[in-house]
């Protein structure tokens, strides 16, 4: 029977501990939205949210960008349950508004690896997009993966190399409904 069971994964929540507070954030989503306000507030970009990871960031943002813009999502995974990602995308779903001659702004939670955003970029450039601009809450002072995006136009905050979950970020598939984002114990890196 497979261990993670909810009464594991409150003892996983029980023994991490909080890397960045709901306030600390909320003060980053601040400093995102004013910062693409400012630089994208006349180009009329399609907005598009990384799922499942973007979902959450993608709302904060949007929400404090007050000019005209139109979302989108796609859905692409490398990492499944792993700690480690695949070198492939796995794209569930595809876009469903055509980026030709747009400026195009994707939203995702984390840059890790960096292949995730590389490759996503890369699927929007293929496809005539005028400028792909990446936004991530969160900076992981990690390796970049070959072939990964090195930096992103948009970071809220930069993070130590652990594994995350909260925000958008999952644990197993759960805890992405934690409203901070918290480091996992060694312990519970199964
Ligand atoms: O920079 P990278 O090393 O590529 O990692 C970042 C990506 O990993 C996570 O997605 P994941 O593949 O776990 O899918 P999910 O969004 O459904 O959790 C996260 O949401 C990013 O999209
Ligand atoms: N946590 C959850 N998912 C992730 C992470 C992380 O630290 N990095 C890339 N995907």
């Amino acid at each position: 029977m497979s261990k993670i069971t909810p009464t594991f994964i409150k003892e996983v929540f029980d023994a991490s501990r909080v890397i960045v507070p709901q306030q600390t954030l909320e003060a980053s989503f601040e400093k995102v939205a004013t910062e693409i306000t400012q630089n994208h507030i006349k180009d009329n970009p399609i907005a598009v949210c990384v799922m499942n990871g973007g979902l959450f960031i993608t709302s904060e943002i949007v929400k404090r960008l007050r000019f005209p813009l139109q979302v989108d999502y796609i859905h692409a995974s490398r990492y499944g349950n792993e700690y480690t990602g695949a070198n492939m995308l796995n794209w569930v779903k595809t876009p469903n508004i055509n980026p030709q001659g747009r400026t195009v702004i994707l939203f995702d939670d984390i840059l890790d690896g960096g292949l995730t955003l590389a490759e996503v970029k890369r699927y929007y450039e293929d496809r005539g997009a005028l400028n792909v601009l990446t936004a991530v809450m969160l900076d992981k002072k990690a390796p970049r993966d070959k072939g990964g995006l090195i930096k992103a136009d948009y970071a809220g905050l930069e993070v130590e190399n652990e594994f995350l979950f909260g925000f958008g970020l999952d644990y197993h598939g759960y805890m992405r409904n934690v409203p901070e984002i918290r480091a996992v114990d060694t312990k519970h890196m199964i």
